[in-house]
């Protein structure tokens, strides 16, 4: 074996290890899959690889995450008697196993080799060799036949999920959603500081001006790497994300009270249109992400760490956006470790938490003045469902619906209530947006 092949062979060995290592993190210790990636190539096995290396480790612990139903049901019949009990890392070594033969189209021979080779560092499970390596060449033999007949969408989705979204959405949108969240690239949007510079910029990032405004680019580049962000041109938000904002109307000059502001995509938008800022959020540490996002694109707000169910602003304002925190299942396509961190009663929980907010905000709201309302969610009780509870506590308040031709690309959003939804697989085969609902609620004068 030459040199270099004996590199080659260690570092995509290492990355099998960071994989299997990511994963463990998302699926049992909770973490973000952004949060454990950032963990591993500052502190952990992923910091000694190159790029390259480091992208081959996401990519399997993408992967995994996106088809983990899938992958399960393919393994459970390759294997009749069922996951042995006290195995250890086998199922993740496994999983990895077919993500890499079945969806990433790895060799057979390389796959099957590095999914033993783990086993040199998990001597106490080093009897699972063998049956490692029968079942992923049965796999690989027959697995692609055996995954043709599963449905992506009920087996990648838990129960609950899939029942929410087919009653919601319908089937159909159901199965369209799953695709976009299987898609092995997500597009990288971008809001500019100054829209009337789209053609520009459009133009030297190779992007696509979207219905909205925003630029679109289907690759990329590392998002510190690419042109305009040392000068603060842009900053990254998924298009739909930049649409609540936007229904605040003209907010130049104009007193505006940003709830739940970190990490501060929304209070950008809102200080790029010359509004005053008062950005709020619980978490300090999440509120200095916003001032440094603010300082690169040179912007400015005033900052406060406060909790909405308590703190007191002393003022009535013409103006409040509420982005409340939510079950953020619209992101899944950016976050598929979502699904499997996601619970029935977080919905629960969170549709709560966003009534009391809506309720507490409602006092501070000058006669005539706005709250806009949105949640990163497609679950209807984190959206439309709250709605006629907060107008029945609040009857100096109702819904001032949305106008189709009020902000460029919003006509296919609008709901018959007023209301705007977008869901992952509308602009589908431009690679689909973020899952958001928002309202806008008009205080009588
Ligand atoms: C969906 S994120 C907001 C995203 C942000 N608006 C943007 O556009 O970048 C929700 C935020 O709510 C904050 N949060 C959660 N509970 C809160 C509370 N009780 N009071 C204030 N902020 C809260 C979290 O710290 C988190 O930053």
């Amino acid at each position: 074996m030459t040199d270099t092949h004996q590199s080659s062979k260690k570092s995509g060995m290492a990355a099998r290890d960071g994989a299997l290592r990511l994963i463990h993190a998302v699926l049992s210790d909770k973490y973000l899959l952004d949060d454990a990636y950032r963990h591993e190539i500052t502190e952990g096995q992923l910091r000694r690889l190159n790029g390259n290396d480091r992208a081959f480790a996401k990519r399997i612990a993408i992967t995994v995450l996106q088809h983990l139903g899938e992958i399960d049901i393919v393994l459970s019949r390759f294997m009749d008697r069922g996951m042995p009990n006290k195995s250890g890392p086998l199922r993740n070594i496994l999983r990895i196993g077919v993500a890499e033969l079945l969806y990433l189209d790895n060799p057979a021979h390389a796959v099957v080799d590095c999914a033993v080779t783990h086993y040199r560092k998990w001597r106490k499970y080093a009897g699972f060799k063998g049956l490692t390596n029968a079942i992923l060449r049965r796999v690989s033999k027959d697995g692609a036949k055996e995954l043709a007949s599963i449905d992506p969408a009920k087996a990648n989705l838990p129960d609950w999920l899939y029942q929410s979204w087919t009653k919601t959405y319908g089937l159909a949108a159901t199965n369209a959603m799953m695709e976009q969240f299987l898609k092995p690239l997500i597009p990288l949007d971008l809001t500019l500081k100054n829209g009337d510079d789209s053609a520009h910029w459009a133009e030297k990032l190779e992007a696509e001006i979207m219905p909205t405004g925003n630029l679109r680019m289907a690759t990329h580049d590392r998002v510190d790497r690419l042109a305009g962000f040392d000068e603060g041109a842009w900053w990254v938000q998924d298009a739909a994300a930049t649409l609540p904002v936007k229904l605040l109307g003209d907010v130049t000059g104009q007193d505006v009270l940003d709830l739940c502001a970190a990490p501060g995509g929304k209070t950008m938008q809102l200080a790029a249109k010359g509004a005053n800022v008062t950005a709020l959020d619980l978490s300090t540490k999440r509120l200095e992400r916003v001032q440094e996002n603010l300082d690169r694109v040179g912007l400015t707000a005033t900052l406060v760490t406060g909790d909405v169910l308590t703190h007191e602003t002393g003022k009535k304002w013409p103006f409040i956006l509420l982005d409340a925190p939510c079950s953020a299942t619209g992101t899944i396509r950016r976050h598929p470790e979502l699904i499997h961190q996601r619970a029935a009663q977080d919905i629960t929980h969170f549709a709560s938490l966003q009534a009391k907010m809506l309720n507490r905000i409602a006092n501070q709201v000058a006669p005539g003045g706005l709250i806009v309302f949105c949640t990163c969610s497609l679950q209807s009780e984190e959206g439309p469902d709250l709605i006629s509870d907060f107008l029945m506590h609040n009857p100096d308040f109702g819904i001032e619906p949305i106008e189709p031709d009020e902000i460029a690309g919003i006509a296919p959003f609008i709901q018959n209530d007023g209301t705007m939804r977008t869901r992952p697989d509308q602009w589908g085969e431009k690679g689909g947006m973020d899952g958001f609902f928002a309202m806008r609620l008009r205080k009588c004068e």
